[in-house]
């Protein structure tokens, strides 16, 4: 499956500096995992997580979820070295943190050619920091290019707090504008969009709305820091039982010999255009492509 098409409703933070965590993270229920080398992992632990990381890849269970690697950024004094391992291990996908402009990711994509690293490793962005946030057009522009690899573009909210000074509600009002900008640069460069952490991750009441909220915003997804909120977002982000079912009614409304070749019919007493036909294919195939998985739902 090429990225757009899997399921990312829940895309777990795993620090590869823990053992433990990184034990469970082949088992769980999420759709991804972020295999962490970087903020998750103190700097004196860094090479023992990258020996911790190559351990996980070795042993990598059949089924396990999609596999992210996010490194150190490249300008750090660990980004070379990690990029190096990465690069090796083949994963589905190179997370690049506090990216500024598009050339940090041509240049990573550069760095993957160089060694023939197959087109299937993609790379995958973070949108953490103000200038990441005034380049979101061109970085996302990037998606429109194969050769680029890019395949999303992942919310860095405590980043995005710390460098900006702004406020962190629990409504997260003034994230919100920036959430959006991110959310519509994805859609314009055909991305994946995932939404940024909830560092309260006991909270479990408003965790859900979070989720709800990030759902309503246009997010294909949340990255998580605990195992306990794979379920709630897991429930979010897939197509509820009635759209499914208002949707199916749509493609067999426009499927009736009667209404071929029409561009509007009327479905209960509604306006309902190619757009929606459209609109309702597609969520159908969100609703298959994220299937009840047999990785364990519980919490730990
Ligand atoms: C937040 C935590 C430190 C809490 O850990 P802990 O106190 O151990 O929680 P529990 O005792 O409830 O854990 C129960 C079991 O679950 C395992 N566990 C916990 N977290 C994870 C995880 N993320 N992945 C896999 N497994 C996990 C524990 O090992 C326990 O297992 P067992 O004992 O066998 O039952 C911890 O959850 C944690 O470290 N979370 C990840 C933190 C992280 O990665 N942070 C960096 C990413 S966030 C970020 O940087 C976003 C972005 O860049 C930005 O700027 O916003
Ligand atoms: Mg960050």
């Amino acid at each position: 499956m090429a990225a757009a098409e899997k399921p990312f409703r829940s895309v777990l933070y795993v620090p590869a500096s823990n053992p433990k965590a990184l034990a469970k993270a082949g088992s769980l229920a999420c759709d991804a995992v972020i295999l962490d080398l970087e903020d998750a992992v103190a700097p004196g632990d860094k090479q023992a997580a990258r020996a911790n990381l190559k351990d996980w890849f070795g042993r990598r269970p059949v089924g396990s979820p999609t596999a992210i690697v996010r490194v150190n950024a490249l300008a750090t004094e660990w980004g070379a070295d990690d990029l190096a391992l990465a690069r090796t291990l083949e994963p589905d996908g190179i997370l690049l943190p506090k990216v500024d402009t598009p050339r940090d990711l041509l240049e990573a994509g550069d760095l993957l050619d160089e060694e023939a690293v197959p087109e299937r490793v993609k790379l995958w962005a973070m949108v953490e920091t103000p200038r990441g946030l005034l380049n979101l057009g061109a970085i996302a522009e990037l998606g429109r290019d194969p050769a680029a690899r890019l395949a999303g573009l992942v919310a860095g909210t405590n980043d995005l707090v710390k460098e900006t000074g702004v406020l962190a509600t629990p409504d997260r009002r003034y994230l919100v504008p920036w959430l959006m900008q991110i959310v519509l640069s994805a859609r314009a460069g055909g991305l994946v969009a995932l939404d940024g952490v909830m560092n309260d991750f006991r909270a479990a009441a408003l965790f859900e709305l979070e989720c709800a909220e990030a759902a309503a915003m246009g997010f294909d997804g949340k990255t998580l820091i605990h195992p306990a909120q794979i379920g709630p977002a897991n429930a979010a982000f897939s197509p509820s039982e009635t759209a499914v079912a208002e949707a199916r009614r749509i493609v067999e409304a426009f499927a009736l010999a009667e209404n071929a070749g029409k561009g509007v019919i009327v479905l209960d007493d509604r306006m309902v255009e190619r757009l929606h036909l459209a609109q309702a294919q597609r969520l159908l195939a969100r609703a298959a492509a994220a299937p009840a998985t047999d990785r364990s739902e519980k919490d730990p």
